[in-house]
């Protein structure tokens, strides 16, 4: 797996020109101007440090600028022969992939010293395997060359040495990896405190390594005293600064004893070396586990910072979106062309009303003293549209009663929604005022209600005029136009049900006399008051028509003939007790009656009246009151 490069890490191709040149300057630096053998072997395979971190920061192909960089470094400094130069760079190489590789492999997500785990595994891992395989490589290279012994007892300082020339470089490795973090992190630092520290640790180490004179032995502990400085300086200081003066410090250390001057100038020869790799080893591991909790530490609190930061904005900015989304309702609720109003489920009261709700219902601008029911008419009003509301949610087009809080009352049609807001239920009311929808509807109710009124007259007009053309104005029996209309179709129902019908017909007997002797009024008195007769004496069932002049017709359904007959003659019998008055005259009158029956007489209407006249005019004939029943006409 791939390790996250930090975006501050040049280009692989920079690495390669950097490692070059860092492996090579820092050769120079630290074995310039001294001799082979000065040089080596403490020093011949210091720049190995600068190997391993090039690999864990870019990969393997580091390998080839460091071979070229050891190659030219070791022909410089070795006086032996071709078979030592290629020998050693072939070494160091080796040693600084594999450390390196094993380092890299081992890490997943974060580059290698910003944990302690993490720089005890580069300690252990990369700088171990690293100086093992270069140290091989110091103590083989002897035995190569033709005629020489191998140094055996010189190989713990070999190997020792080879550590330190790795851990050397830790400083520059934590460079790399943290000066991004580093500038910030140091943010909280004062300038003033920097200085002082780097002053005095500058300072210190100039007056230990330049100033004291060591040989006698009486100074060497004074090189631990750097490490207060180095360690304030790195828990306290940014990392990189605290690095770079420990970079200073060891190098005025090495170089100090280069040149056999300062406190660490002390011991036979030959161990000064020693003493200074091992100071430099101390020293860079302290600085490096304690840079990297530090860079832990402060990479905590950054995290930690941001995630704050990330929370705070996004609650700003919920926030934000949350007050322009309350805004925009507003806006919306308030700007609405129609009355709305938010209240409570629970006691009714009024949360929210828009402008068009405040001018509907005259209310000022506050509406939390106010309660829904005072703008019901009706008390039970908002207690049914609870009901309802809490059955269904939502109520739609609703007409009721409202009033303004100046009393004023006029209809609403109202929609109501059931919503659940802050923890409790709260009504969103919709109103729209159609008080002038109602009284155009109640006007045209009244209007319906006249026209229905007036219909009702018309109709009854109808059945008078109805009831005039079928009805004889004196006796107000049906007359004989009607007589003409309904027999026939009584004729039809008979000979369709099978049953049979008579027909009596009526003449008041010397008419004329009563005429002439009372007056023509007169006779209408008789004609009237022998009309309602009549009608009294047939069934409801019968019909009873005037049939012209004092003549009537009565027509009896489902009667046969003789019960007709019977009914006829015991009509005559009574109409001779009777007494009749003529312009306020009592007097008797007798009558003729002539009588036919379906289908004994005819078979239809025309035929029937005729018989029943015929018989009439032969009850006439055969002297008046009585009654003749037609004769069956001949097959
Ligand atoms: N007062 C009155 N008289 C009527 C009316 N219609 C017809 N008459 C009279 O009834 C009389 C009928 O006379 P006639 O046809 O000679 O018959 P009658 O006098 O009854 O003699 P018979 O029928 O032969 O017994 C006439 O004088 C008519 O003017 C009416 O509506 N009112």
């Amino acid at each position: 797996m791939e390790l996250p490069v930090s975006r501050a890490f040049p280009a692989p191709w920079g690495g390669a020109v950097l490692t070059l040149f860092a492996y090579l300057a820092a050769g120079a630096l630290l074995c310039g101007g001294l001799a082979p053998e000065q040089a080596a072997p403490c020093l011949i395979w210091l720049p190995a440090g600068i190997a391993l971190a090039s690999v864990i920061l870019w990969g393997a192909w580091m390998a080839a600028p460091i071979f070229i960089a050891s190659l030219l470094f070791t022909a410089w400094q070795s006086a032996a022969g071709p078979t030592t130069w290629f020998a050693i760079p072939c070494f160091n190489t080796a040693g600084s992939l594999l450390g390196g590789l094993l380092v890299r492999k081992r890490r997943t997500q974060r580059l290698p010293v910003f944990r302690v785990v993490d720089a005890v595994s580069l300690l252990g891992l990369g700088i171990g395997v690293s100086a093992i395989v270069s140290a091989f490589g110091g103590i083989a290279v002897p035995g190569l060359q033709e005629g020489a012994r191998p140094v055996i007892g010189r190989y713990a300082d070999w190997w020792i040495s080879d550590m330190a020339g790795a851990a050397a470089c830790a400083p520059l490795l934590l460079f790399c990896m943290a000066r991004d973090r580093i500038c910030r992190a140091g943010e909280a630092v004062s300038w003033a405190e920097t200085a002082l520290v780097s002053l005095v640790t500058l300072t210190l180490a100039f007056l230990v390594y330049f100033r004291l004179d060591g040989m006698s032995g009486r100074y060497e502990v004074w090189p631990v005293l750097l490490l207060l400085p180095l360690l304030w300086a790195a828990t306290r200081l940014p990392l990189l600064l605290a690095q770079l003066l420990g970079s200073a410090v060891m190098l005025m250390a090495v170089f100090a004893s280069a040149r056999g001057i300062g406190a660490f100038h002390a011991g036979p020869p030959g161990l000064q070396s020693d003493n200074t790799a091992l100071m430099v080893l101390v020293q860079s591991a302290i600085l490096l586990i304690i840079g990297a909790q530090v860079a832990e530490r402060r990479d905590a609190e950054d995290s930690a910072r941001q995630a704050n930061l990330w929370l705070e904005r996004k609650v700003a900015e919920r926030s934000r979106a949350l007050a322009e989304s309350e805004a925009r309702f507003r806006d919306l609720a308030d700007t609405a062309p129609v009355p709305l109003a938010v209240s409570r489920f629970g006691d009714g009261s009024v949360l929210y009303v828009n402008q068009k709700a405040r001018e509907m219902f005259q209310v000022e601008d506050s509406p939390f003293s106010l309660c829904v029911e005072d703008f019901y008419v009706s008390r039970s009003a908002r207690a049914q549209i609870l009901e309802r509301l809490d059955a269904l949610e939502y109520l739609q087009d609703h007409e009721m009663e409202l009033k303004d809080s100046l009393g004023r009352q006029f209809w609403a049609m109202v929609s109501c929604t059931l919503i659940r807001r802050d923890g409790e239920k709260q009504i969103i009311i919709g109103i729209s005022d159609i008080s002038s929808r109602k009284v155009r509807e109640q006007s045209l109710q009244m209007a319906n209600r006249a026209l229905q009124a007036h219909l009702v007259e018309v109709e009854s007009r109808h059945q008078g005029l109805r009831d005039q053309a079928m009805r004889d104005p004196l006796t107000g029996l049906f007359n004989r136009r009607f007589l003409d209309q309904v027999l026939p179709e009584h004729v039809s129902l008979c000979r369709f049900s099978g049953s049979q019908l008579a027909i009596v017909m009526i003449d008041v007997d010397h008419f004329k006399t009563i005429n002439d002797t009372w007056g023509h009024r007169g006779g209408d008195d008789v004609l009237a008051t022998l009309g309602a007769y009549l009608s009294d004496q047939f069934r409801s069932s019968d019909l009873v028509c005037r049939y012209g002049g004092e003549e009537f017709v009565v027509v009896m359904p489902d009667t046969p003939p003789d019960m007709a007959q019977a009914r006829a003659v015991e009509l005559c019998e009574m109409l001779r007790t009777k007494t009749f008055y003529a312009n306020g005259h009592p007097i008797s009158i007798t009558m003729s009656v002539g009588m036919a029956a379906f289908p004994l007489h005819g078979d239809d209407a025309g035929p029937l009246l005729l018989r029943a006249d015929e018989a009439l005019y032969q009850a006439k004939r055969e002297g008046r009151d009585r009654v003749v029943v037609a004769s069956v006409p001949r097959a």
